[in-house]
């Protein structure tokens, strides 16, 4: 029998969310009550789709079987209001990382505007990690100048040096989330540094970072400064032009968040609606999916995750630049 699984609305509970199983060869299993206890294994496909119902909204299955004998029907539907709280999801999933993670930063890359510092809060949060945000650091660094006025005083050369020592900095440390800035991944020795950790990509469709940056303006990010234009077409025209450039770097990061690939999973094409938390659960179940297939490897490229076990404090004094 092939059991179905997709949203709906909600004709009754009966599923008991206590009994739902993920099984290791990416399918799903529940038992029901529906006449008597029966076990039903859903096919890998609607793995994924369960999974994010089970993320958030809407808060409802719908359930239809199929087999030889019988055609597709709805069965039955139910709620999972205990597994749909995006906040405690969050917290389960970053508790199941945890072990692999064993200490290791999180470095978050990904073009200006894609989240990085929003989402890496969340994850910071969760993990109980520290959150560092490299922009700010580079500031601090340069006595309190903006990003924006670094770039204007000292050239981007200069702001790329301090971005590479702050990440070397960084990397010495554990337990933290790092905001990159979006340009970081387009030094090879900045990818040394981040290579100590596990790098998470945030890719986002260009025209939804050029909405984003639209509405808070582009004041803080100086390398949008180079078109004309209306201030949508020209952060559109040039972050194009900067993504020709990097995409290939960005890709370079150990596990990939798309967030066209989050909302197709929820069956739309608008990632406008995907909360932080959302995509910071994505993250984390992305970097699952890596630690699986690192098990499976036999004799592969195994990560070290040796070694970072004990809390080790997080002060950024500890890596404080200039001194
Ligand atoms: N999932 C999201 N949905 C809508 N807006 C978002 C989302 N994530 C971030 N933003 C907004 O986009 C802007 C850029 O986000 P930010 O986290 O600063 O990006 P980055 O650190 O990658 O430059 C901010 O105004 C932020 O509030
Ligand atoms: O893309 C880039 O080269 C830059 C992105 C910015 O960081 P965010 O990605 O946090 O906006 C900041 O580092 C600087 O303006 C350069």
């Amino acid at each position: 029998m092939e059991t179905r699984i997709s949203m709906g609305l909600q004709l009754g509970t009966w599923i008991n969310p206590e009994k739902i199983a993920r099984k290791p060869n990416n399918s799903f299993q529940f038992f029901q009550n529906y006449g008597e206890q029966r076990l039903y294994r859903i096919p890998a496909t609607c793995h994924l789709l369960a999974k994010k119902i089970r993320f958030h909204g809407p808060k409802i299955l719908k359930v239809s079987c199929s087999s030889e004998k019988s055609p597709a029907s709805v069965l039955e539907a139910g709620s999972f209001p205990a597994l749909l709280d995006e906040s405690k999801i969050i917290k389960i999933k970053s508790e199941e990382i945890e072990p692999y993670l064993n200490g290791r930063c999180i470095y978050l890359v990904g073009m200006m505007g894609s989240g990085k510092t929003t989402v890496g809060k969340v994850l910071s949060e969760a993990l109980g990690y520290s959150f560092y945000d490299c922009d700010t650091l580079i500031e601090e660094a340069v006595g309190g100048s903006t990003v924006a006025e670094i770039f204007k005083s000292y050239g981007e050369g200069f702001f790329r040096d301090n971005e590479t020592e702050v990440l070397k900095k960084l990397s010495a440390m554990h337990r933290l989330i790092v905001s990159t800035g979006g340009g970081a991944v387009v030094r090879p020795v900045n990818w040394r540094h981040m290579r100590k950790g596990i790098s998470v990509w945030l890719d986002v469709p260009l025209e939804a970072l050029a909405r984003r940056i639209t509405a808070v303006g582009t004041d803080s990010r100086p390398l949008l400064h180079h078109e004309s234009g209306d201030p949508y077409s020209k952060t559109m025209k040039r972050l194009s032009t900067l993504f020709e450039q990097r995409g290939d770097a960005y890709a370079n990061a150990d596990v990939r968040v798309s967030l066209e690939n989050i909302a197709a999973k929820l069956g739309s094409k608008d990632v406008c609606n995907l909360t932080p938390t959302i995509i910071a659960i994505e993250s984390s179940e992305n970097i699952e999916d890596k630690k699986e297939k690192e098990l499976g490897l036999v004799g592969g490229n195994m990560v070290s995750t040796e070694g970072f076990g004990e809390r080790i404090g997080p002060e950024y004094q500890h890596v404080g630049l200039g001194n």
